[in-house]
């Protein structure tokens, strides 16, 4: 069985292979020698051919016998070999995907500035303004397709981490090569250094520096406390070294002008380029997506590819109860959280019932932030959440009122759906889990989505354990499916914004989309919501496996290109104009976008000076 399907895969990979073949051509190199040896895009390691061992100088630096891709792959998964480290983590994306990704990029962020050994993306900070168009052009790729910026203000739940962060858009790019096919040479990831309000930070920073200065002037004491040498204190105070701007974070117009000096400077290199941005706080991530996204070719993952994977979701649970879709109007859904996640999920939302119901619909969407629950009586509400603080009228019904408790709220409200995007774990307690048996619907649904694992409102085992057997549940962060000890398993749905940022991206990115439109991330929800059978609904599987992660974004990819053409927003993509765009079908687009994707092969490689 195992033999049959590791040669089911190895033909796979064949034929992928003779396919990129075709798309990658020739590679022309300008290096020789050991420099192309450590170099990651170049190297095959033993997988060089004698003829390109003499053509690029590199015999007698590599041990004699040739080892083919093939054996190298099946050496990278029994004996820890690297060569082949992309085909391994394409064919094993559920195994991998949490190591590159969430939650372990989480613990990366936290530790980066000890982890740091050799630079990965752009550093832009507030002291290089004035710089920016020209630093653009120290990126060694003539050709970049996908970027993803980041200032680290507020990285995952884990808050603000300042430059740090820069891990978080390394490991986005990390799923686009894996799930959209971007080629890892056109890829980008740019950490905005503006300084960090952490304060821990900061301090950490300060306490380094008057170490550093105290053993450079006194040379008196040699060892601290544990009887380690002074310096080393210095340096390692909390296994970090410094490597941020030491300020506050820039705030106001002073802020907004660095950015729009970054975004400049891309669009003026790439004009074509499809920017991402992800975890910036709140303010800015509203402020940024609404002064962009007219100009550039630009969303922001946390706020709308958030919001689509959310909406897919919920269009789930509707099924999943039985009721036809305009049922979703009438669902009762009470979403904890009110940052850049949880509004642009209700803003989705809103849209939706909208579109089912007219615009006349009453949504029964009821909003909490740390607050509680959000009125008109509050004395100040962000614009983004005005539309979704509660009336009293509406709400004292239910007994409710401004700023009533998650636990009040879920007993009296009742929920279809209790949705989490707060950054605080453990939120759902027992209690309000308890609560959820009291749902007005007959398969209630708890949705857990902030990362990583340690924040996620509760885990896969408290929901089943406390709201039964019978909710559907769905996590950001991944958790293993529960075992009832009965014959019977809980399912856990990964309500995470990677089955929708690649296919968002890529589907732009060969449109040759001018700007990423509402309407083209509806068609991506839409898509990623139509996957699945009524059986799997049935079962509680909202989202299909990761593991087809690819045709996923394909899908989704060619969902978000049609509507680009049909909103005549599309320009067309390399040799491939409009024209020819708009003339494909459903399937053929679907077709094209497959085709566009890049997969890790051994290019035939021709030096040149
Ligand atoms: N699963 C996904 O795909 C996905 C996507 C985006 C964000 N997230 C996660 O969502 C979380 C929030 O992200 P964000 O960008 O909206 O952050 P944010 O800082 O903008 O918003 C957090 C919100 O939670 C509220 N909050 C804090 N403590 C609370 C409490 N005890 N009870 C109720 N509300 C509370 C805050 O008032 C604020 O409104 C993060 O953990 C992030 O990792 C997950
Ligand atoms: O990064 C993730 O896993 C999802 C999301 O973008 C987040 O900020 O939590
Ligand atoms: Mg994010």
């Amino acid at each position: 069985m195992w033999t049959m399907a590791r040669s089911a895969a190895s033909s796979l990979r064949q034929s992928r292979r003779r396919l990129s073949t075709a798309i990658n051509g020739p590679c022309i190199v300008h290096k020789r020698g050991a420099d192309i040896l450590h170099d990651p895009w170049f190297n095959k390691d033993t997988g060089f051919p004698l003829t390109e061992r003499d053509r690029l100088g590199l015999r007698g630096l590599l041990p004699p016998r040739v080892i083919s891709f093939e054996q190298q792959y099946a050496r990278f998964s029994e004996l820890d070999n690297l060569s082949a480290l992309v085909e391994v983590l394409m064919d094993n994306i559920k195994n991998f995907a949490p190591i590159i990704y969430t939650p372990t990029v989480g613990l990366v962020c936290q530790n980066y500035s000890g982890l740091f050994r050799r630079p990965r993306g752009m550093y832009f900070s507030a002291k290089d303004k004035g710089e920016m168009m020209s630093m653009i052009y120290n990126w060694p790729a003539h050709e970049v397709d996908m970027i993803v910026l980041t200032d680290g203000s507020r990285i995952l739940g884990l808050g603000d981490l300042g430059v740090q962060g820069i891990g978080i858009p390394i490991g986005k790019l990390d799923m686009y090569v894996a799930a959209a096919g971007i080629n890892p040479k056109k890829i980008l990831p740019i950490m905005l250094d503006v300084g960090t309000n952490n304060q821990k930070l900061l301090e950490d920073r300060l306490c380094k520096l008057i170490i550093k200065l105290y053993c450079v002037l006194t040379n008196v004491f040699r060892t601290g406390p544990n009887n380690e040498p002074v310096s080393q204190l210095a340096t390692g105070f909390t296994g970090r070294t410094d490597l941020g701007v030491r300020q506050p974070r820039l705030e106001g117009e002073e802020y907004l002008s660095i950015v729009d000096e970054i975004m400049e400077a891309i669009h003026a290199r790439w004009p074509k380029a499809i920017v991402q941005f992800e975890d910036f706080q709140m303010k800015w991530a509203f402020e940024t997506l609404d002064r962009y996204r007219k100009r550039f070719c630009m969303f922001n993952d946390d706020i709308q590819g958030t919001a689509g994977v959310a909406l897919a979701g919920l269009l789930g649970t509707v099924r999943s109860q039985g009721r036809p879709l305009t049922d979703f109007a009438n669902q009762k859904i009470v979403v904890v959280g009110a940052g850049s996640a949880g509004l642009g999920v209700l803003k989705m939302a809103l849209q939706a019932v909208s579109r089912m119901s007219g615009p006349t619909a009453d949504p029964q969407f009821f909003l909490l932030d740390k607050d509680g629950l959000i009125t008109k009586e509050r004395k100040y509400v962000d614009p983004a959440a005005a539309p979704f603080a509660k009336p009293q009228g509406e709400i004292q019904g239910y007994g409710l009122s401004e700023g009533s408790g998650l636990i009040e709220v879920v007993k009296s409200v009742k929920p279809h759906v209790l949705l989490g995007l707060s950054g605080v774990g453990g939120v759902f307690n027992e209690e309000v889990l308890k609560a959820m048996h009291e749902s007005d619907s007959i398969k209630p649904a708890i949705f857990a989505m902030s990362n990583p694992t340690e924040n996620a409102e509760c885990t896969a085992i408290e929901a089943f354990k406390h709201a039964g057997e019978n909710i559907v549940f769905a996590s950001g962060s991944p958790f293993e499916n529960v075992d009832f000890g009965n014959g019977k398993m809980g399912h856990v749905n990964q309500a995470n914004n990677m089955y929708l940022f690649p296919g968002i991206g890529l589907g732009s990115l060969l449109s040759g989309a001018r700007i990423i439109t509402d309407e083209m991330l509806q068609a991506a929800a839409e898509c990623l919501a139509s996957y699945m059978t009524d059986e799997e609904i049935q079962r509680g599987v909202l989202y299909p496996s990761i593991d087809i992660i690819r045709d996923i974004t394909a899908e989704v990819g060619a969902a978000v290109l049609r509507e680009a053409v049909a909103e005549e927003v599309a320009e067309g993509h390399g040799n491939v104009g409009i024209k020819e765009l708009s003339h494909m079908s459903k399937d053929e687009t679907v077709e094209y976008v497959k085709s566009n994707m890049w997969y890790p092969i051994y290019s035939t490689l021709v030096h040149e000076k």
